[in-house]
């Protein structure tokens, strides 16, 4: 099959895939990191952040506030500096820029206007900006409640008790939460509506500003306070991104073979955790060593019934297993998707039938049943967890093409030679 610019042949294999792989650091972990970095009393280092798109972006936006980071040995070095504008920022499509700098950009001096991907104005951010000016920013959005705006910061934002809907998506909490100890009398984030989603991303952030020496009280249900306070990190060190580890354990259950990533931690908060239980549920076997976490395909590879509210963007992986899987799926709680990179419920399942699978939308998921998938174009919508999923499928089904398979740059930009070295 000829290579296009925009048509990657997935490469298949004949053979159970034995491999053991290094994963850069995650994007939810650096980008927390680099905002604590930006507020905090001192100069501080992010250890192995990632560095791709999202990323960049996040380094981007604070340098244009008036931030230093500064390249030191594969480390990214902080010095804080009081957050000035005017200036522009440019979130791309990453939800952690979108959502993590508007407070950030409150408490700055001067304008600062944000804008985007054609897809970053339609992901939510209203419930947001509603919360923002509840307490005491000035935003102009032009009444869209979407990008692209204007926050006009005064150099401090008063803060205080704030209720938001974060149902649409859990990094409105996060955010606040983040730069709220700045805030001038802290803050306090009251949830009302449906479910939060991606629980251990709010853990994440409790527990990053717990270490940043930041007082935070999770007592109450749906309810976070943020104490008024310095912020005061020296060094970060950042976990491999266990999410982008799930195409690379899914090689290993499809194949029947071995995957190992290097330097899982024993204890984190991050959602790819999950991946242990979810991947031995679909018919792997998992085990920890010196090395890091190993999963064992064993021939099987079973269908799941999961509610994935809390770790969503492990859905197009688990999808893409499901698709293979010899017994039917049913993932719900994943209403909040249709508004990630793309509407990741509907992408799924076009394009996994689009190959002669079985697959329906739920309104909050989608169920797969069990149909020989052929050979075809992937397409990815822009969104590095779709391109990495027809990754996976096409590992087993031969002649699948992924396209655009340099949107995986959004987190991973080494994917297609770390796959290469796993198909190989
Ligand atoms: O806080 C974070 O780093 C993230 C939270 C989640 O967002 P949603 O709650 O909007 O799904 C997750 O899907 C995203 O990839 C990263
Ligand atoms: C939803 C995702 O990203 P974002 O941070 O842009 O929301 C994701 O990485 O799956």
């Amino acid at each position: 099959m000829a290579e296009t610019a925009s048509h990657w042949p997935a490469p298949t294999v004949s053979r159970p895939v034995d491999a053991t792989v290094s994963l850069p650091g995650s994007k939810s972990m650096t980008n927390r990191a680099m905002i604590l970095a930006a507020l905090s009393e001192t100069p501080s280092v992010v250890r192995r952040p990632l560095r791709s798109r999202d990323t960049v972006l996040m380094a981007g936006a604070l340098r244009a506030l008036g931030i230093t980071v500064a390249e030191a040995d594969g480390d990214w070095a902080v010095t804080p500096a009081p957050p000035t504008g005017p200036a522009s920022v440019d979130v791309g499509n990453a939800g952690t820029v979108m959502r993590f700098v508007p407070p950030l950009a409150a408490l700055a001096r001067g304008e600062v206007s944000f804008d985007g991907d054609p897809r970053a104005r339609e992901r939510p951010v209203g419930p947001l900006l509603g919360a923002l000016r509840a307490l005491g920013a000035d935003i102009d959005d032009g009444g869209r409640g979407a990008l692209p705006m204007v926050i006009r910061g005064r150099g401090e934002l008063p803060g205080g008790t704030v209720t938001l809907d974060a149902s649409g998506s859990s990094q409105f909490v996060s955010a606040l939460l983040l730069s709220g100890a700045r805030f001038t009398k802290g803050v306090e984030v009251r949830h009302e509506g449906p479910p939060v989603p991606s629980q251990p991303h709010l853990d994440m952030t409790v527990a990053m500003l717990h270490d940043a020496g930041v007082e935070v009280d999770t007592s109450v249900p749906d309810v976070w306070r943020v104490a008024p306070g310095p912020i005061r990190v020296a060094e970060i060190a950042v976990e491999p991104d266990l999410s982008n580890a799930a195409p690379f354990l899914a090689a290993a259950l499809v194949t029947g073979g071995r995957v190992t990533v290097r330097d899982w931690p024993r204890r984190t908060t991050q959602p790819g955790d999950a991946l242990r239980s979810l991947f031995t549920e679909m018919g792997g076997r998992v085990e920890f060593s010196d090395e890091g976490l190993t999963l064992y395909g064993t021939g099987e590879v079973r269908g799941i019934t999961a509610d994935l509210r809390d770790v969503g963007e492990l859905t197009p992986t688990v999808a893409a297993v499901a698709a293979l899987a010899s017994t039917p799926s049913r993932i719900t709680g994943i209403a909040h998707l249709r508004r990630h990179e793309t509407d990741r419920i509907a992408a799924l399942v076009r394009e996994i039938n689009r190959l002669g699978g079985d697959a329906e939308e739920l309104p909050d998921g989608l169920v797969i049943r069990p149909r020989r998938l052929h050979g075809g174009l992937f397409h990815s919508y822009d969104d590095h967890r779709m391109a990495t999923s027809g990754a996976v499928i096409g590992l087993v089904v031969p002649g699948v093409e992924v396209e655009n398979i340099a949107t995986t740059g959004k987190t991973l930009p080494d994917f297609p030679a770390l796959w290469s070295e796993v198909a190989s």
